[in-house]
């Protein structure tokens, strides 16, 4: 169950979820300012293709509208009204070089070409036969614009703005300036657009005279289906579609208001996605490098917390096993403060430990740790067959010393009777205070004389003076001696037997040693 949940709950695991709990809602916000930032872009690339439209639209008008006051100050001319063509010729290649028009041309009410300043004066001319462009001359209307017609003296598509000349009511002849739809491509380039953008000036019938793009291919030809549509709707716009060669474009267009021609202008797509796209993509290459960087360092960082926690796991088990500590730095902040704890710790039940196995006088194990280690040294004796002793030694004439020197000075006799049987017995041997003036000792792999005649060493060691504030003091021991073997056959605990026998040594007359087996002997 735990190991179901390790990935889950690790830290390095709570540092990717940080790090894609950062970075998610980061790139889903920087996504969605590219896309405003996208949107915001198309409106106002939208708007300047529309106004682009309008200024080149009325740039046109602008053009036609001069034409038309050189074709009317032309018109007035005397010459005309006595028929004197050969003068009115000189003057129409007079005013030619300040007009942008190819060239000028006559021509009497049925199109028969009467001048042009492309040709000499007399010259043989052709007819125009261009009957949409001569019914309104006839009628009298005026200025008329023809559609595309290919130039019957140059060969080329041209435009013919013409006026028609009256008088006494008759109308005798149409004056027309000549511009070739090349002049308008050239107003097209001009304006130095985006190369990409494609641009078309077309007629009041929607056909084109000029394009930006592709020209000679679609000269003359009707607009797109998508622009039609939105030409038939509305004077200026925009709108979404295809232009005639299917590319998808973003389309802005306007209508002059002097000659009803149209400039649109398509923007493709994919020119006013591509920024937007490329944007994107050095977002998700940044938002890769943060990631992976991010990875890496969460990577790092949680190797170096998750090696401290567990540098904290063996002196927790340690500790728990109430050995003492000493925890090397973990250098991580939080996990050298519970080192520091643990070590505290360590050492207040290290301290607790001592206190509850130790005298807090003489500093000798106590009670309790001495009936532990007799219970463990019992058990080992019977499971390796080997034996030891234990002499219970209450001291003799103790309470005097109290009465006499007074309580601090009984204090340090104790101390001192500690401090001589640790002095008289081997390193494996345990000296424990049990109470009072009660001393015990544990005499491993000893028995028998051996331990008898370390009791009477005791004896005359503890017998010795003691040197004591204001003077000496002196005491002296009876001690009980009793075998593990003794008390194994006897049945009896082996401390009891020698308390038994130290009791035994008091009655007897004090300041001698009774051992358990002599008891058994004389029992
Ligand atoms: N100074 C001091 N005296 C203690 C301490 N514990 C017990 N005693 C005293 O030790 C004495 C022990 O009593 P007894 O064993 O009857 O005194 P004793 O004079 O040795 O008597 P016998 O064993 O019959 O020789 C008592 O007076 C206790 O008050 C201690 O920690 N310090």
């Amino acid at each position: 169950m735990l190991n179901r949940f390790r990935f889950l709950s690790s830290i390095r695991s709570r540092l990717a979820l940080l790090v894609a709990a950062c970075l998610i809602p980061a790139s889903l916000i920087a996504v969605a300012l590219l896309s405003y930032d996208y949107y915001r872009n198309r409106e106002a690339l939208r708007d300047s293709a529309v106004i682009t439209a309008r200024t080149i639209a009325s740039l046109v008008d602008q053009q036609f509208s001069g034409i038309n006051a050189t074709l009317g100050a032309l018109a007035t001319s005397p010459a005309l009204s006595s028929r004197n063509l050969k003068t009115f010729y000189g003057q129409a290649l007079q005013v030619l070089p300040s007009q942008p028009i190819q060239n000028l041309m006559l021509m009497d009410p049925e199109g028969q070409q009467l001048l042009n300043t492309l040709r000499p004066f007399g010259e043989r001319l052709p007819r125009v036969a261009d009957s949409a462009m001569l019914r309104p001359l006839a009628r009298g209307d005026g200025p008329v614009i023809s559609g595309l017609i290919l130039g019957a003296v140059t060969g080329k598509p041209q435009v013919a703005i013409c006026v028609p000349i009256h008088d006494k009511g008759k109308h005798i002849y149409s004056l027309c300036a000549v511009q070739p739809a090349e002049q308008f491509a050239q107003l097209l380039h001009q304006q130095q657009l985006p190369a990409d953008w494609i641009v078309a000036v077309l007629n009041s019938g929607g056909r084109m005279i000029a394009r930006s793009h592709d020209m000679a291919r679609y000269l003359g030809m009707p607009a797109s289906r998508d622009l039609q549509e939105a030409l038939s709707f509305d004077n200026e716009g925009w709108f979404e579609g295809k232009t005639s060669e299917g590319i998808p474009v973003l389309a802005a267009f306007s209508r002059s208001t002097l000659s009803n021609w149209y400039i649109a202008i398509g923007i493709p797509a994919a020119s006013i996605a591509a920024p937007a796209a490329q944007k994107l993509g050095w977002l998700a290459c940044t938002i890769l490098l943060l990631l992976g960087a991010s990875v890496v360092v969460a990577h790092v960082i949680g190797r170096s917390i998750s090696q401290a926690v567990h540098g904290l796991v063996a002196p927790a088990l340690a500790l728990g096993h109430g050995r003492e500590l000493t925890i090397p730095r973990l250098n991580l902040l939080e996990a050298d403060e519970v080192a520091v704890a643990l070590t505290q710790a360590s050492s207040m039940l290290a301290r607790a430990q001592y206190q509850a196995t130790h005298d807090a006088l003489t500093e000798l194990p106590n009670r309790s740790f001495f009936n532990d280690f007799v219970a463990k040294q019992a058990a080992h004796a019977k499971r390796y067959r080997s034996d030891f002793s234990i002499l219970y030694i209450d001291l003799d004439g103790f309470k005097p010393v109290n009465d006499i020197h007074g309580h601090a000075a009984g204090d340090a006799v104790l101390c001192a009777v500690g401090r001589r049987l640790r002095a008289s017995l081997r390193e494996s041997d345990v000296a424990a205070r049990l109470g009072g003036d009660e001393f015990a000792v544990v005499l491993v792999n000893t028995t028998g004389e051996a331990a008898r005649k370390l009791a009477d060493k005791l004896i005359a060691v503890l017998s010795a003076p003691y040197d004591i504030e204001g003077g000496t003091a002196r005491i002296s021991a009876s001690i009980g001696i009793a075998g593990c073997e003794d008390a194994n056959q006897m049945g009896v605990n082996i401390l009891q037997l020698a308390d038994t026998a130290m009791y035994l040594a008091k009655a007897a007359g004090k300041g001698r040693v009774i051992c358990s087996s002599g008891m058994k002997a004389a029992g």
